[in-house]
């Protein structure tokens, strides 16, 4: 598998520190590709709309908080229909592939992916690749049209299959090359976009006409850069259902125990907002706050607590959380997933047996009841805002590739959809980051303890990390350096 982290930037400069952060162009490689008007200004849908096009100039600050005496920093290209376009309409012929693990809202990007090149750009041409990047050379495609995608929305999943594992770029290129397919569309998550940028380098490489654009995508909402992925809202409403279930079952026992299990393998932002959301939680446990159980500050300690002032207790813990604490008491072995992504212990089920076994122990009744939502809350349809958001997604990509841009992925930057280089969502992974508000409004919330004593939050703030739109703090965390950048706090 490649390593997009290689690929040369895109950089200009301008006065006052200003940093572009372009993505490539296939005039970049093609210098003689001819330009056609843009078909949109004949469209009456959007002929009377003021000031269409975007300037090919403008450009997404990263950074909104700033001070008297900072410079101008890192922007990004904005996303928008151009005045000029690098593909005539009946010469394009597009594809779209999801990959990586459900997410809700990746019908709607497609169906508006389709409907976008179709009903804007005159396209005709548009193959669907079936199940993941392996569909492009071991499976059969599908004809996308904005009558067959019509009511994909209202589904979860994905219509065309996802997989992990199995990327081999060559032949990737080569059916793409084959099939004379010029604009690809790939969604997905940090692993697929990773692939996604080698499979742009591959296309220029071989000096193709084919314009790569990533959608990312992750219910983890761990992909730095952008404000949100889409489906986590989704996700975090679902969220509140087994919340509820697991309040309302714990309220009508004596020590009652509700515990939910929800997704987040290396972040804990579904559980965060799920549990910020509920107000009815007690405890959130996630992957970037270490907790122990025994002992003065302890978990067991603060739910005997609670019982004791309250007769019952709702724990939110996120699969990533406590996997330290699980491989050591089971010895696991390190398993790894198609794709090589760590496979993990079931946490829920291995502290729901440990409450159990201390309070039979100390010989307190309790109640415990455990959900596990996990996959119930991304196989979902996305909500109305999800949806609205992923048609932004959409468009803004079809833009891109019909404007000539290419090897890059698109999401919003402090509100505005930019395009983004490949490896500014690849190199990084946003967490929660413990020493910010948003972690301290939780724990003001919940009451529970922090379980950090000061030597541990002193590291934490040294390990301090760079913001996204969502959150107070920056929470980006550099996985080869843990670099901290300036934070910007509400
Ligand atoms: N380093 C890599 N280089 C090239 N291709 C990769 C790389 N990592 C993953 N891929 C490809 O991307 C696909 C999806 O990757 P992965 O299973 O890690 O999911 P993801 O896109 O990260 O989504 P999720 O949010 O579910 O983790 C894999 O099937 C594989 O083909
Ligand atoms: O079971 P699957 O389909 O591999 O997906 C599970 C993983 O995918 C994610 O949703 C996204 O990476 C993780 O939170 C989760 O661990
Ligand atoms: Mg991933």
């Amino acid at each position: 598998m490649g390593n997009p982290g290689d690929t040369q930037m895109k950089l200009a400069t301008g006065e006052g520190g200003y940093v572009l952060e372009d993505v490539p162009h296939l005039t970049d490689y093609l210098p003689d590709l001819p330009s056609y008007p843009n078909p949109l200004q004949d469209n009456p849908a959007y002929s009377a709309v003021k000031q269409y096009f975007v300037n090919d100039d403008d450009t997404v600050t990263q950074k909104i908080v700033v001070h008297k005496d900072s410079t101008r920093g890192v922007h990004f290209r904005r996303a928008g229909p151009r005045q000029r376009v690098y593909f005539e309409s009946d010469e394009v012929h597009a594809c779209i592939v999801t990959c990586g693990g459900l997410c809700p809202g990746l019908n709607t990007v497609i169906r508006e992916i389709v409907c976008g090149l179709c009903h804007m750009y005159g396209v005709k041409k548009i193959l669907g690749i079936d199940g993941g990047y392996r569909g492009f050379y071991s499976k059969n495609t599908v004809t996308l049209t904005p009558k067959v995608v019509n009511d994909i929305h209202k589904r979860g999943g994905t219509v065309l299959g996802t997989s992990r594992g199995g990327h081999d770029t060559s032949k990737i290129v080569d059916s793409i090359q084959d099939r004379g397919i010029n604009q690809v569309y790939i969604l997905g998550g940090d692993g697929t976009q990773r692939g996604a940028a080698v499979i742009f380098e591959e296309i220029r490489r071989r000096g193709l006409k084919v314009a790569v654009a990533g959608i990312p995508k992750t219910i983890d909402n761990d992909i730095p850069v952008i404000d949100k992925s889409f489906g986590f809202d989704t996700a975090v409403e679902e969220a509140q259902r087994a919340i509820n279930a697991a309040h309302v079952e714990s309220l009508s026992i004596e020590n009652g125990v509700g515990l939910v299990k929800l997704m987040g393998r290396y972040s804990g932002f579904i559980a965060m907002y799920a549990t910020l959301a509920s107000r009815d939680v007690d405890c959130c446990l996630i992957p970037e706050s270490p907790f122990y159980l025994e002992g003065s500050g302890g978990l067991y300690e603060y739910i005997e607590k609670r019982l004791k002032e309250n007769g019952h207790m709702v724990i939110v813990i996120a699969e990533g959380a406590g996997q330290d604490l699980v491989s050591e008491s089971l010895q696991s072995m390190d398993q790894q997933d198609a794709s090589g992504n760590k496979l993990l212990q079931d946490v829920g089920l291995w502290i729901s047996h440990g409450i159990k076994d201390h309070f039979a122990k100390k010989k307190m009744p309790i109640n415990l009841k455990y959900i596990d939502p996990t996959y119930m809350i991304r196989a979902i349809p996305s909500i109305a805002s999800d949806n609205v958001y992923c048609t932004l997604l959409a468009h803004s990509a079809v833009h891109g590739a019909m404007a000539g841009y290419t090897g890059f992925t698109v999401g919003p930057v402090n509100g505005r959809h930019a395009y983004i280089p490949f490896n500014r969502i690849t190199e990084k992974q946003n967490k929660v980051v413990i020493t910010d508000r948003m972690w301290a409004r939780l724990l003001s919330s919940t009451n529970q303890p922090s379980f950090l004593n000061p030597k541990d939050i002193a590291e934490a703030k040294e390990e301090k990390q760079p913001a996204t739109g969502l959150l107070d703090g920056e929470n980006c965390k550099d996985k080869k350096s843990n670099t901290e950048e300036d934070p910007c706090m509400v």
